[in-house]
């Protein structure tokens, strides 16, 4: 049937762990936080966020979300601290969201969830040579989620909204420069952390997670914009619109989330 020649990633979380059988496993994302039964560490210090250098090159649609990624040949940017052994560097950031009035965050809090959901995507270049050999090791990636709240306009996420019209498509790319998501970052850094996977096949258990508490506000109608883009390719007959690619909370099996202070 149709649904068979549909990608498997594209027929949702369901049937991931046919072709990925950790989607199973120990230790999957994302979880359900809930903040009273966290522990509170205090070994654990503040994380430190280290972008002024940071080069951004392009901007692109997957067909999975709208992908920032970043040059990475050094330490330029880098996040540390925390639960983090050694500095992880970013490659990229990349949102979820979901449908006209449904949240689309995919971690959530106490069983609420946001708007949408900021991943920026780090690897430890330190242990491991490159990011995918990065991304299949349990201690390989840091990535820092920042839930987006609707409300006000956020002034700095109309740099991301305004260049969506440029890869509306699947495999579309445009030049995205000189931009620093510092400025996506709420004003508190105090979080939770735990140990996770990626929350989109391959779903390696490979990421050690940072979850700010503090959400950035964002309004209805900048979030409505990623909404125009599109899960299909250019050349595809069917449009399908880029909604609800958020992967629900996943069993927390016995894991243990710590808090910030
Ligand atoms: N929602 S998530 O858990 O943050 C998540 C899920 C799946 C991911 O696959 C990749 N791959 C690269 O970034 C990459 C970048 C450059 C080259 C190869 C891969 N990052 C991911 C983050
Ligand atoms: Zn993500």
């Amino acid at each position: 049937s149709i649904r068979n020649t549909f990608c498997l990633v594209c027929q949702g979380p369901p049937v991931w762990h046919k072709n990925y059988p950790v989607a199973q496993g120990n230790r999957q994302s994302p979880i359900d936080i809930i903040p009273h039964q966290t522990s509170h560490d205090p070994g654990l210090g503040p994380i430190t966020l280290n972008y002024d250098q940071c080069t951004s090159i392009n901007i692109t649609n997957n067909g999975h979300s709208v992908v920032v990624e970043f040059e990475d040949p050094d330490d330029r940017s880098v996040i540390l601290g925390g639960p983090l052994d050694n500095p992880y560097r970013l490659k990229q950031f990349h949102f979820h969201w979901g449908g006209k009035g449904c949240h689309g965050s995919e971690h959530t809090v106490s069983g609420n969830s946001y708007a949408s959901e900021l991943h920026l995507v780090h690897w430890n270049a330190v242990k491991y040579k490159t990011f995918g050999e990065a991304a299949t090791a349990p201690d390989g990636l840091a990535v820092l989620g920042i839930f987006l709240e609707t409300g006000d306009d956020h002034r700095w996420l109309h740099m991301i909204t305004d260049a969506l019209y440029m890869v509306k498509f699947k495999g579309s790319v445009t030049d995205f420069k000189a931009f620093n998501p510092k400025c996506l970052l709420p004003s508190s850094l105090h979080y939770w952390t735990y140990l996770g996977s990626l929350t989109t096949p391959p779903l390696h258990e490979s990421v050690i997670w940072i979850v700010l508490k503090e959400p950035i506000i964002v309004s209805e109608k900048q979030v409505h914009v990623f909404r125009m883009l599109l899960f299909t390719g250019e050349e595809e007959d069917e449009r399908i619109r880029m909604e609800n690619n958020f992967r629900p909370p996943q069993p927390l099996k016995g894991r243990k989330v710590r808090s910030s202070n």
